[in-house]
């Protein structure tokens, strides 16, 4: 899968709320809070079963009701449609 252009990623983002580009250009970033741990985790395991299935993989930090999210291509060296795919994921897991 191909690295998309910077325009093209600014104006998937404008669908998707909180999501912004990483200042490389490389990555898309987003901070999610929830009410408490059990709201985080099990946003984060929805997460989880829909990137193992869609073979594309977040990095993550947690702590409590906090999840730090970085989506990137690894393969493409950059940020592509599975990048977009799973953030619209994450918006539908997270109901925010
Ligand atoms: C071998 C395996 O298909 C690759 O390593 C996949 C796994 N998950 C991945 N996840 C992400 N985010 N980027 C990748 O390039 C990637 N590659």
């Amino acid at each position: 899968m191909s690295k998309l252009e910077k325009s093209t990623i600014e104006k998937a983002l404008t669908a998707l709320s909180g999501w912004a580009l990483a200042d490389d250009g490389l990555s898309i970033k987003r901070v999610y809070k929830f009410g408490d741990f059990n709201a985080a985790f099990g946003f984060m395991t929805r997460v989880a079963l829909m990137a193992d299935k869609m073979d594309h993989h977040p990095e993550w930090f947690n702590v409590y009701n906090k999840v730090e999210m970085t989506l990137t291509t690894h393969d493409a060296g950059g940020v592509t449609q599975k990048d977009i795919d799973l953030a619209t994921f994450c918006q539908t897991a997270s109901g925010q």
